[in-house]
């Protein structure tokens, strides 16, 4: 299963270090900390930092017996807030989930809870397909699962190039990658 290692914590003072990083950050851009406004954005900037890398997904490994073997399921545009590693900057995402269960049910919800557990670290759209369905994987014991991803990268929209697109990555395990009948009736599915 892959682990999204957890990483935080107060120096031994107790304060956060965040705090005193966005202290400088807003001096360094030239302004002023102590301004009414900003006095309290050190705090926030490290609450939601925490509040981001520490982020709890919950029980994510509900799973029911079943008896079903060939049939496919699919829980589509799940979205997702994450980071991308390059610039820190927001992408967000519309995921969709496919796999075909071997005896072993996940309970949809869970779904959900491993997309975002996989979002909330930085990442790049890529990897995070990958992750979410290797993690599907090791869950539910199934071999055949599909996670596809369309995101917006403000990285890309709000800065730099400065234009919209939409990127699309796929990861495809076992008989998604191999069966293209099969990944043909999942690219129909979400089409409809
Ligand atoms: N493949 C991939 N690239 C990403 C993702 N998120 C951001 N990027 C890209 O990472 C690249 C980083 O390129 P660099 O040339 O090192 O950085 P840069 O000078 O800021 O690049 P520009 O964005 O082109 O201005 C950019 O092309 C980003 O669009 C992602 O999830 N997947
Ligand atoms: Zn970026």
């Amino acid at each position: 299963m892959n682990t999204v290692e957890a990483r935080t914590g107060a120096d031994e003072s107790g304060a956060d270090p965040l705090v005193d990083l966005a202290h400088r950050l807003l001096k360094e851009i030239g302004e002023d900390p102590e301004r009414d406004g900003l006095r309290q954005t050190p705090e926030r900037f490290a609450r939601w930092w925490r509040e981001f890398v520490d982020y709890d997904p919950g029980t994510i490994d509900t799973l029911f017996e079943t008896t079903t073997t060939s049939q496919m399921v699919v829980v589509s545009d799940i979205r997702v807030w994450s980071l991308c590693e390059h610039h820190l900057l927001p992408f967000n995402c519309s995921i969709d989930i496919a796999y075909r269960p071997t005896g072993r049910l996940l309970g949809l919800s869970k779904f959900a809870r491993v997309a975002h557990r996989h979002a909330h670290r930085l990442q790049v759209q890529e990897r995070l397909v990958a992750d979410i369905a290797q993690e599907v994987a090791d869950i539910t014991g199934a071999q055949d699962v599909a996670v596809l991803a369309k995101g917006e990268h403000l990285c890309m929209t709000m800065r730099g190039i400065k234009a919209s697109a939409e990127m699309t990555s796929t990861a495809f395990l076992g008989a998604f990658g191999d069966d293209s009948t099969l990944r043909t009736e999942l690219l129909a599915l979400l089409r409809s």
